[in-house]
């Protein structure tokens, strides 16, 4: 009987409606070229890759407000969410590969059908928690986090392709980690619903290890519960993930985000995580790309247990000569 709780399956999102510029829907092929499925399969656990949901694009699909394509993008995270409700309630850790980051609006709303009681983590430069009438830009890639939120629901519109989903999380149950770009709308919001997050000056001040232990224990001290983890590359330093949309200079360190991954493989409560946003048309070079795209393996390995410190599940002892 294989270890169910630990088999994994992948889930390619490629969408880009979320934001405006061309490219972020190519981030799964991107993802698995730089060697997603064989790094994992290393582990001794089973390694299912679903390959990529299709998604249609609407004909009729006019702007809402400022907000383009919101049908579009609510019909892509209704499907998402159904994908990715299955995967979990199948037994599979989700590892679900973006795409922008829109998507996580299916994905932790799929999440929550079989795990309710879930708490999310944002690793982000950004807080991706627009309204409609806070949004600079209308894009629902920055607006993610106001659809999940109960506290934000009287602040919200009726947008037109999203009447599927009941806003079902609690400003309690989410941690922010790596915030340096937030707009003045959504610094009211946190201000106001008393977010936990962790800005880029929290991380000089305080370090990634005491940031984690806080942000654990917010989460986990009460009740352990499933964790779902939204990682947006654009959370690194630019000159490690140079090829995503919106980079921000001033950003995690590859030691500050493996650190990040490992502490939550750590917990065993790791369920679902989004990797999104890798662009692989806005490198400047092959390897900006490469080095983009082999980021986004590390961490996925990295929160699925590959240790720095190394592992010997092939060897029970040191081998002698016969
Ligand atoms: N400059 C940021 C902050 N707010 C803007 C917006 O709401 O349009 C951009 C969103 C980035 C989304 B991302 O975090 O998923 O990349
Ligand atoms: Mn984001
Ligand atoms: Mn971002």
């Amino acid at each position: 009987q294989q270890n169910r709780s630990h088999s994994v399956a992948i889930l390619g999102a490629p969408f880009s409606k979320g934001q405006k510029r061309r490219g972020v829907e190519h981030g799964p092929k991107a993802i698995r070229d730089a060697g997603l499925v064989e790094r994992l399969s290393n582990f001794d656990y089973p390694v299912h890759d679903f390959g990529d949901l299709t998604f249609k694009h609407l004909e009729k699909d006019e702007h809402f407000m400022r907000v383009p394509f919101p049908r579009t993008v609510g019909r892509a995270n209704q499907l998402l969410s159904g994908a990715v409700s299955s995967a979990v309630g199948a037994g599979h850790t989700c590892i679900m590969l973006g795409g922008d980051h829109s998507l996580a609006i299916g994905s932790v709303e799929g999440h929550a059908q079989q795990c309710p009681d879930l708490c999310l983590i944002w690793v982000d430069a950004h807080a991706d928690i627009n309204t409609p009438l806070t949004s600079p830009s209308g894009n629902l890639h920055g607006q993610s986090v106001a659809f999940l939120l109960k506290d934000l629901q009287n602040k919200m519109p009726e947008v037109p392709g999203f009447s599927w989903i009941k806003p079902f999380l609690s400003a309690r149950d989410l941690v922010y980690i790596g915030l340096r770009d937030v707009d003045p709308g959504e610094h009211i919001i946190l201000k106001t619903l008393g977010i936990q997050y962790f800005s880029m000056r929290d991380i000089d001040r305080m370090g990634i290890q005491r940031v984690m232990e806080v942000t654990l224990d917010h989460l986990l001290a009460r009740k352990q519960r499933p964790i779902h983890l939204s990682f947006d590359i654009d959370a690194f330093d630019p000159s490690l993930a140079p090829a995503t949309g919106t980079p921000v200079n001033g950003g995690l360190t590859y030691r500050e985000g493996i650190y990040v991954t490992e502490e939550i493989h750590n917990t065993g409560l790791l369920s679902v995580m989004d990797v999104v946003e890798v662009n692989p048309t806005l490198g400047a070079t092959p390897e900006a790309v490469e080095a983009t795209s082999s980021l986004a393996v590390d961490v996925i390995a990295s929160a699925l247990g590959q240790t720095r410190e190394g592992a010997h599940v092939a060897f029970p002892k040191i081998p002698e000569p016969k």
